[in-house]
C-alpha cells in the first residue's frame, strides 16, 4: 500500500472515485486481469525459453496421470535455477509466489492447460453477466465490486459507484460530527448480523483497524441472549452515541432479527429513538429495508442479488463499518489497495 505520510484533508467522495478511475486508466497494462495465452505464463516470471537454466528431471512421474508430478527437487543448484524460472512476481504489490518446491512437470502444466483455457473462458462469461445461479436466476459479480468498470452494464456499474459515494458521503459525515446522534456525535458503532453479514467485518476491523478508531465497533453475531445482554451491558450510557448497524442480505435471517429486536428493547428502555441511530444494509424491499424504511431509520444501503453474503466484503457490508473506523484517507488507500489487489 502507498505510504500515507503527507495526507491533509480527507478529499471527497468525488475526489476518491477520482483516483479510484485513475487508477484503473493508469494502471499497466501488464497488471490487467487476463486470461494468459497459455498457462506457463501463469507462473513463469521472465526469461525466455532459449535462456531458460536446465530443468531438472521428473524423479518420481506417476503413470496415471502422464508424469505430470514430480518429487521435490533436493538438489541445491537445480532447486535455484527451478526459482528462477518459475517465481512470480508483481512488483506493484510486491506480491511473489515461490512454486518451486512444488512437484510438478512441464507436462503437467500441459496437461492441464485446455481445463485453464475452459476455466478462463467459463470467467469470461461469468464476468459479462452470464447466470452462474440457475436456482436463483442470479450472477456472481462481487468482483464488479472491486472494479466497477468490469460490471457487465452501466446500470450496475452506476449502482456500485453511486453506493461507494454513498458510504464515503455518510462515514465522512459521521466521522466528522455532520451527522450526530440527538444525544450527540456518534461515540461507537453496533454491528448485528451473522455468518457472511458478521464475518468480514470482523476480520477487518481486527486487521485493519487503527488503535484508537474514531467509532470503536462491537457485534452482536448470534442468538445467545446472553451475549447481547453483555454487548447492551459493556456500552451501558454509551448506547445513546451508538449507531447501530443491522446487517443482512435476505432481511430476514431469525437470529439478526432477534439481536435487533433486543437492541430495539434496550433503546426503548434507556429512553431513546432507535430510528436515529439505526442503519440498515439489506437488499431493496426485504423485511429488514421495508421495517428500517417504514420507521425512518438514519440510513439505508443496499447489498446486490449478485453478491454472495461470504464474498460481500467490498459491498457496504464491509465497506460501511471499515470506512466509520478509520478516517476518509486511509479508507480510500484501503478501497484503492483492494482494487489493485484484485486486479
Ligand atoms: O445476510 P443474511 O441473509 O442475514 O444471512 C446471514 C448468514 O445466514 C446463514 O448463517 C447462512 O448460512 C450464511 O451463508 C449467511 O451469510
Amino acid at each position: 500500500m502507498a505510504s500515507i505520510s503527507g495526507a491533509a484533508a480527507a478529499p471527497s467522495s468525488a475526489a476518491c472515485r477520482l483516483r479510484l478511475r485513475r487508477h484503473i486508466l493508469l494502471r499497466p497494462s501488464h497488471l490487467r486481469l487476463r486470461a494468459p495465452h497459455s498457462i506457463a505464463d501463469l507462473s513463469r516470471s521472465s526469461s525466455s525459453s532459449s535462456s531458460a537454466p536446465t530443468r531438472a528431471q521428473p524423479l518420481g512421474s506417476r503413470p496415471e496421470n502422464g508424469g505430470g508430478v514430480r518429487a521435490v527437487e533436493k538438489d541445491p543448484i537445480k532447486l535455484w535455477e527451478r526459482y528462477v524460472e518459475w517465481l512470480y512476481q508483481h512488483k506493484e504489490l510486491g506480491l511473489f509466489v515461490d512454486v518451486s518446491r512444488m512437484g510438478f512437470t512441464e507436462d503437467f502444466l500441459r496437461q492441464m492447460e485446455p481445463r485453464m483455457q475452459r476455466a478462463f473462458a467459463a470467467m469470461r462469461e461469468l464476468e459479462k453477466g452470464a447466470i452462474a445461479n440457475p436456482d436463483e436466476a442470479r450472477m456472481v459479480g462481487h468482483y464488479w465490486l472491486r472494479d466497477p468498470a468490469l460490471a457487465p452494464n452501466s446500470f450496475l456499474r452506476s449502482k456500485i459507484e453511486t453506493t461507494l459515494d454513498r458510504i464515503l458521503a455518510f462515514s465522512q459525515d459521521v466521522v466528522s460530527g455532520k451527522i450526530q446522534s440527538p444525544s450527540g456525535r456518534f461515540t461507537s458503532i453496533l454491528s448485528i448480523g451473522i455468518g457472511g453479514s458478521a464475518l468480514g467485518p470482523q476480520f477487518v476491523a481486527e486487521a485493519l483497524a487503527p488503535d484508537n478508531p474514531p467509532l470503536k465497533i462491537r457485534f452482536i453475531d448470534n442468538t445467545d441472549p446472553a451475549g447481547i445482554d453483555h454487548q447492551i451491558a459493556q456500552l451501558g450510557p454509551e448506547l445513546a452515541t451508538t449507531l447501530v448497524i443491522v446487517i443482512s442480505k435476505s432481511g430476514g435471517t431469525p437470529e439478526t432479527r432477534n439481536g435487533l429486536l433486543e437492541v430495539q428493547k434496550a433503546f426503548r428502555d434507556a429512553g431513546l429513538q432507535f430510528s436515529k441511530q439505526g442503519v440498515a444494509i439489506t437488499q431493496e424491499n426485504s423485511l429488514l429495508d421495508n421495517t428500517a424504511r417504514i420507521e425512518g431509520w438514519l440510513a439505508r444501503f443496499p447489498m446486490f442479488d449478485w453478491v454472495g453474503g461470504r464474498t460481500s466484503e467490498m459491498s457496504a457490508v464491509g465497506l460501511l463499518p471499515a470506512a466509520l473506523q478509520v478516517n476518509a484517507f486511509p479508507f480510500f488507500l484501503y478501497v484503492d489497495f483492494i482494487h489493485t489487489l484484485s486486479n
